[in-house]
């Protein structure tokens, strides 16, 4: 049973949304809430940590409090309840006979913690929405298994049969469809007898900047790690020494990802939007947004009060590669099918293997208002063409869901079934996009 409630439930469906059109250009000072990855990272260095720790402003959203109950289910005492999260790591590594871990559709959970579930003493049974039960996940099983884990499946469902240690040692790793196929070895790596040295070898490596923020976190946590530069094949090489990791007392930045559509929304409505406390370094590849944003026609500026993004002149297509930042494509998809000149998304095959099949799912469904969106080897092509409004499903995935309510804003007749799916990572997202239309 799930332990959730309202909009973070598990595939509770929302009745149907109606888009709002945007009367006027938009204006609006838009917060955002935690990032889901800097979250849920957190939340695992933590658990494994050697006191307690404060997570400042983190992510309350169905993925990371799915992550606090798997961390849980291994023994984490954690508490939600306010907005700095507490965690102490379990006491002992012994677990209660029938643990659970229930992943959801969250792949940093389902990627993130089965290496955790081998230090622990017991059996750990993993399973998620019928949705993760196909995405990736093979790769990781037998690299932990080679590193000396006892692990019965291949794929979700399946249990970890945890000997309360790891030897670690070298192994290589086909990580083309996901990025956190290689976290999920590296971010318990520190405790496993020997470390680990990942090896990854494939056709591509996709969301590159979410291996560096693993890296920066481990390092932030007291982890040594080292990254070879990549090999001329393409291969690329991590080394994580064991040893210990300190308790943080650490804030979260804001989820850039989950800023995408509000700042989508300025250019899309020839507005303005200020995104407060945008960070100035980061890890995360939203850093890439004003850039994106920018090549479609928009003006961005930091300002003290934050990014501040403008519209007014027009949207352009765009001919981008998303390789590192595969989670704008949804909302740059958006703004394309409203641009006066073609696009080109390249670089985003694993997009196939998310939430849904995010190309084909873009382009049927925006294909349904009228767009012309063509499905491509790594991406997509899209025309500009005449719209209408249609009842559009985002197919559980929230990021479809956010992009939908873009082109709602100039297309009247637009109708979101389960909006309340963007609850994965933006726990409130109905009441911001009223609150931001209403300036
Ligand atoms: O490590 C992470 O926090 C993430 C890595 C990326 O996954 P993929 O590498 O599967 O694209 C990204 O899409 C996901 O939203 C978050
Ligand atoms: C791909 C995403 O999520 P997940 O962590 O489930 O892979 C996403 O948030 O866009």
């Amino acid at each position: 049973m799930s332990i959730l409630t309202g909009i973070e439930a598990t595939g509770t469906q929302s009745d149907p949304w109606p888009a709002p059109t945007a009367q006027r250009p938009v204006t609006a000072v838009v917060p955002v809430p935690g990032a889901k990855s800097g979250t849920n990272r957190a939340l695992v260095l933590a658990t494994l940590a050697n006191g307690t720790s404060r997570l400042r402003g983190a992510l309350r959203s169905r993925d990371t409090l799915l992550m606090a109950g798997v961390l849980r289910a291994l023994g984490a005492e954690i508490s939600t309840d306010g907005p700095d999260w507490i965690v102490r790591p379990a006491p002992t590594t012994r677990l209660a006979a029938g643990a659970r871990a229930e992943c959801g559709n969250a792949g940093t959970v389902a990627r993130f913690t089965p290496a955790l579930a081998t230090l622990r003493e017991g059996d750990v049974a993993f399973d998620g929405d019928a949705r993760m039960r196909d995405r990736p996940l093979t790769p990781l099983l037998g690299a932990l298994r080679r590193l000396g884990a006892d692990i019965d499946g291949d794929r979700m469902p399946f249990t970890v049969r945890g000997r309360g240690r790891l030897p670690g040692g070298e192994v290589t790793v086909d990580a083309s469809d996901s990025s956190q196929l290689v976290s999920g070895l590296l971010l318990a790596a520190p405790r496993y007898d020997a470390g680990v040295t990942v090896v990854h070898r494939g056709t591509r490596l996709p969301s590159g900047p979410y291996l560096d923020m693993t890296v920066a976190d481990l390092r932030a946590a007291g982890a040594v790690v080292d990254v070879a530069p990549p090999g001329a094949d393409g291969s690329r090489r991590w080394r994580v020494e064991p040893g210990e990791l300190t308790a943080a007392d650490r804030a979260i930045e804001p989820d850039m990802n989950s800023a995408a559509a509000f700042l989508a929304a300025a250019l899309a409505t020839g507005g303005r939007v200020v995104v407060p406390d945008w960070p100035e370094a980061t890890e995360q590849p939203g850093r890439m947004l004003p850039t994106l944003l920018a090549a479609m026609g928009a003006t961005t500026e930091r300002t003290a009060a934050g990014l501040a993004v403008s519209g007014g002149g027009g949207i352009h297509g765009i001919d981008v590669d998303l390789g590192d930042f595969g989670e704008a494509a949804p909302v740059l998809t958006a703004l394309a099918v409203l641009a006066d000149s073609p696009s080109r998304l390249r670089g985003i095959g694993h997009l196939r293997l998310q939430e849904t099949d995010r190309l084909v799912a873009l382009a049927q469904e925006l294909g349904s208002l009228g767009a012309r969106i063509t499905v491509t080897d790594d991406g997509l092509a899209i025309e500009p063409a005449p719209l209408r409004g249609a009842r559009l499903d985002p197919r559980a995935d929230h990021r479809l869901a956010m992009a939908y309510a873009v082109v709602g804003l100039v297309v009247p007749g637009i109708v979101i079934d389960d909006i309340a799916t963007t609850g994965k990572t933006v726990p409130d997202f109905p009441r911001m996009w009223t609150a931001m239309l209403a300036g």
